[in-house]
């Protein structure tokens, strides 16, 4: 019988545990992929030091688990951070920020040794793009922004609505075809008024865990 895309994300997610050292302070990302290694990690009875959270929703989480949390702060380095995507290149490459936790997450990704992204096969594309791009913004930017988003030939759409765990605002930005990721994510970094992109190209993942209906492929 075929599997659905939440009983992929439960299998990876069951897989990630592998990279996770009892005794160590985890860095975890956010999304429903992440809640069901959360739900996994809280099963396996692994003890962590603490966790580094990308966001208020997963710090709830862990909280709710009984582990310490880290502030970023006062890290330098974390060994391991889990976390899903929205998209995935071949090359690693990847579009995150449907949860709105871009932000964080990136400065995750940054000091992380080792990035290790789960997510079920459907996020896997050969061109990033069919997602809509997150950029998150400072609002009095919006529309400024917004502009320079369409000239590149995308149609930025306010998330209505929805305010960042940093006070800010999400532009979605549909019909880009991404064919330089690292690039645009520069590109688009520079703008006065963004605080950042979705686009992690410049710090990608280094291990992605995929999901599909031949059990986990990591790649
Ligand atoms: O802001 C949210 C994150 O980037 C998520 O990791 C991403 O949206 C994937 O979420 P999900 O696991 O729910 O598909």
């Amino acid at each position: 019988m075929e599997m659905d895309a939440l009983s992929l994300k439960k299998l990876v997610a069951k897989a990630a545990l592998e990279y996770v050292e009892a005794g160590t302070v985890l860095g975890v990302g956010t999304g429903s992929t992440v809640d069901c290694f959360l739900d996994a990690l809280a099963e396996s009875g692994l003890q962590l030091k603490g966790a580094v959270s990308s966001s208020v929703r997963s710090e709830k989480k862990l909280r709710d688990m009984g582990v310490p949390i880290v502030e970023m702060n006062d890290v330098t380095e974390l060994s391991v951070y889990v976390d899903g995507a929205d998209e995935i290149d071949p090359e690693f490459a990847l579009i995150k920020g449907g949860g709105g936790a871009l932000t964080r997450e990136k400065i995750a990704a940054d000091i992380s040794k080792k990035f290790v992204c789960i997510a079920d096969e459907s996020k896997l594309v050969p061109v990033l793009g069919a997602f809509p791009l997150p950029v998150e913004v400072i609002p009095m930017a919006r529309e400024a922004i917004a502009r320079k988003l369409n000239a590149l030939g995308g149609r930025a759409v306010l998330r209505a609505g929805f305010t960042t765990d940093n006070g800010n605002e999400i532009l979605d930005v549909h019909g880009l075809q991404i064919q330089d990721p690292a690039a645009l994510e520069q590109a688009i970094n520079q703008w006065p008024g963004v605080v950042t992109n979705g686009l992690f190209a410049l710090r990608r993942a280094d291990v992605v865990l995929l999901g599909t209906q031949n059990g986990v492929k990591t790649l």
